[in-house]
């Protein structure tokens, strides 16, 4: 039973004792409200000393915090100001966007009610109003509420990009599914993120509607504002816990809307960013849920009950397993977005994924009013099978058609907007694309050419764990400072090396292709394709982390001669007539940069044989103490005596490149 005040919303608890020992979700302590009067009836309900009214409860016990505490007793004037700043903020979330542009101008008016009164003149501030309402003119007629609206503005994105302008009539105003094929880096992201939140927007005003027309409720935040409460009715117990049945206003608690699928832990986390970014005013809850970081961490963010999850697959149905209860309603969820979808749903990759539509569409009803969202720059791509399968290749190369069509039986969807703005090439239309032939022992010496002659942040991407971990070792002796990146690396590690990459206007990561989805780190001027990559997917991917929202970027295969079949396969399902141009090169430069990397490589080579001898020499100097045997250290250590690293690089320094 919820109890009514103006705004706030009291449950009672039925203090008993089967309750206390089990405990309650979320219960943090027990409070008696001494401030609210309560008192028992002889028929065992409390009532409410001044008013008379009863309730269900025996006892009023509070799930609260020491800051709530704080909230209920210490009424604050800076707080009801901000109360009163919400208040504003909130209202008219769903109206359409003719309607939302007018609204806003109110609402922008009304917000800043307090501050502009001593800055502003009315005159001014309908200015800057006006001002919103034309800069964000392109996104009128889609319907999108104002809070994501403003958002938008103030990220600068003062107009929809292609795929958001072809998707978002259907997704929003349609409610249709869709499956959407667009360029890297061209918006994919907010094309679903868009809709999804503009939906919970709807369904939560809808459902606020329904519970509490009377209550003027225009609210979808779970947070009491206890200041502005006025007691009308008696009230028991506050449950003022996140993970509650309901929030503290009395609605239901937030409920799982959305969940948002990607292939890489990383990729999760920038999505949770960008539309976290695109929430910031509409009161939505959105947690990442990947794996590599502390389950007990995860378990804490879900029991804020956000509403819309973002995760990969295996931590996610780790999860469900363990009975994660704000996971329980997953089958509930009105939108489901599978981001880089062709690759999630590959063979033999992603079970996790397969398990979680099992469970999704296993109510037929359920599935009906789930709407999908179905993205990838590669969605409609179809490739050459491999060399040894040539002979019954038309049989194994898909149509475009027969790959959206797979994707939707598997997914369950039936009559979806089907959105294609890709190019022929694949690639953005702003991206330069070269090759270097070259032998296969050379690749070192025009990788260090290319990396010296074109400063830049610069992605390198490699075929396997192994190449990354060699090419670190000899780049990291020619001092270029690279930061590796694959999956073998600790999570910590892999966030830490891709925050350095960001933040270095020159910065060198070299990585697998677990980077080569989705990633968006502003200004990657170069990609580099140190290995023929083994799909053209994988090329349009790693090639899409440059050259994104219409910036220029260059891609530069290197290609040695027993890769020259899958760069032909590769230009054909491109559908390239010609070859790619050839990177120019100085042959003079070339020599001095081969001096250098030949000694890098000498100089990894005794490194290497050093570990090796030293962990030798550490099991035998570890026998030789347990026999009670001395020894000297240049007899166990003579590389190192001989071969100090600094000294050599010393011997060679940066400067004597005539680059
Ligand atoms: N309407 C817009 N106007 C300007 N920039 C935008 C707009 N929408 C998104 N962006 C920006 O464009 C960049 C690329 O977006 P996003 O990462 O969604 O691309 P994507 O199409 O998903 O790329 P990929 O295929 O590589 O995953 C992001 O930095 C994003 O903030």
């Amino acid at each position: 039973m919820v109890r009514k005040r103006k705004y706030g919303n009291w449950q009672p608890v039925q203090l008993t004792e089967n309750l206390i020992s089990k405990g309650v979700d979320g219960l943090v302590g027990i409070e008696e409200l001494t401030d609210y009067a309560v008192v028992k009836g002889h028929d065992g309900r409390s009532i409410h000393k001044e008013t008379g009214r009863k309730s269900n409860a025996d006892v009023g016990f509070q799930q609260t915090s020491a800051k709530r505490k704080k909230d209920l007793r210490q009424p604050s004037s800076k707080r009801r100001k901000l109360n009163h700043k919400r208040k504003y903020q909130k209202k008219n979330v769903i109206e359409r966007s003719t309607e939302v542009l007018k609204t806003d101008e109110d609402e922008v008016l009304k917000t800043d009610e307090d501050e502009a009164e001593s800055t502003y003149s009315e005159a001014e501030r309908k200015c800057e109003v006006s001002d919103f309402t034309d800069k964000m003119s392109a996104w009128s007629g889609l319907g999108i509420a104002s809070s994501i609206l403003r958002a938008l503005a103030e990220q600068g994105f003062v107009e929809p990009t292609e795929i958001q302008a072809k998707t978002l009539p259907a997704t929003l105003l349609g409610r249709r599914d869709v499956l959407g094929a667009a360029e890297t880096g061209s918006g994919k992201t907010l094309a679903f993120g868009i809709p999804i939140l503009h939906r919970i927007l709807e369904d939560k005003e809808r459902s606020t509607g329904d519970t509490k027309k009377a209550d003027d409720a225009e609210s979808y935040e779970d947070e009491t504002d206890p200041e502005e409460c006025e007691l009308t009715d008696i009230g028991c117990a506050q449950v003022v816990s996140d993970i509650s049945l309901h929030n503290t206003k009395g609605y239901p608690a937030s409920k799982l809307y959305a969940l948002v699928l990607t292939p890489t832990r990383e990729l999760a986390m920038q999505v949770h960013r960008h539309l976290t970014c695109a929430a910031k005013y509409t009161g939505i809850k959105i947690a990442v849920v990947v794996g590599g970081m502390a389950p007990q961490k995860q378990e804490r963010l879900l029991s804020r009950r956000p509403e819309i999850v973002v995760a990969t697959p295996g931590r996610l149905w780790e999860l469900i397993q363990d009975g994660n209860p704000h996971l329980a309603q997953i089958s509930n969820i009105r939108c489901l977005a599978i981001d880089e979808t062709d690759r999630m749903l590959e063979k033999g990759h992603f079970q996790e994924l397969h398990n979680l539509l099992e469970l999704l569409n296993v109510d037929g009803n359920k599935k009906r009013q789930r709407q999908n969202f179905v993205f990838s720059a590669t969605l409609t791509m179809v490739h050459e099978p491999p060399g040894r399968l040539k002979g019954r290749s038309k049989k194994l190369r898909l149509t475009p058609g027969q790959k959206l069509q797979n994707i939707m039986t598997m997914l369950g969807i039936t009559n979806p907007k089907v959105v294609d703005v890709t190019k022929e090439t694949g690639t953005a239309g702003t991206l330069t694309e070269a090759r270097i032939i070259c032998a296969f022992e050379e690749k070192d010496f025009y990788l260090y050419y290319f990396i010296q002659l074109h400063k830049g942040r610069t992605l390198i991407f490699c075929n396997s764990i192994s190449c990354v971990r060699r090419l670190a070792q000899i780049l990291t002796l020619l001092q270029c400072r690279p930061l590796p990146f694959h999956a073998n690396m600790m999570q910590r590690q892999r966030l830490k090396n891709l925050d350095r990459f960001r933040e270095d206007p020159c910065g060198l990561l070299l990585a697998t292709d677990v980077a080569a989805r989705g990633l968006d780190i502003p200004d990657v001027q170069h990609v580099v394709h140190y290995q023929v990559p083994r799909t053209s997917e994988s090329y349009i991917h790693r090639s899409g982390r440059t050259a994104r929202a219409k910036k220029e970027g260059l891609t530069l295969l290197l290609i040695e001669p027993g890769e020259v079949p899958q760069y032909t396969r590769l230009c054909r399902t491109l559908g390239r007539t010609k070859d790619l141009p050839l990177f120019p090169i100085s042959t003079k430069l070339l020599e001095a940069v081969k001096q250098r990397v030949n000694l890098a490589r000498e100089l990894d080579q005794l490194e290497l044989a050093t570990r090796r001898s030293n962990s030798e020499t550490g099991w035998f100097r570890k026998a030789l103490t347990e026999m009670d045997m001395l020894v000297d250290d240049s007899d166990l250590y003579p590389l190192n005596s001989v071969f100090d690293l600094d000294t050599v690089v010393h011997l060679f320094p940066m400067n004597a490149l005539p680059i």
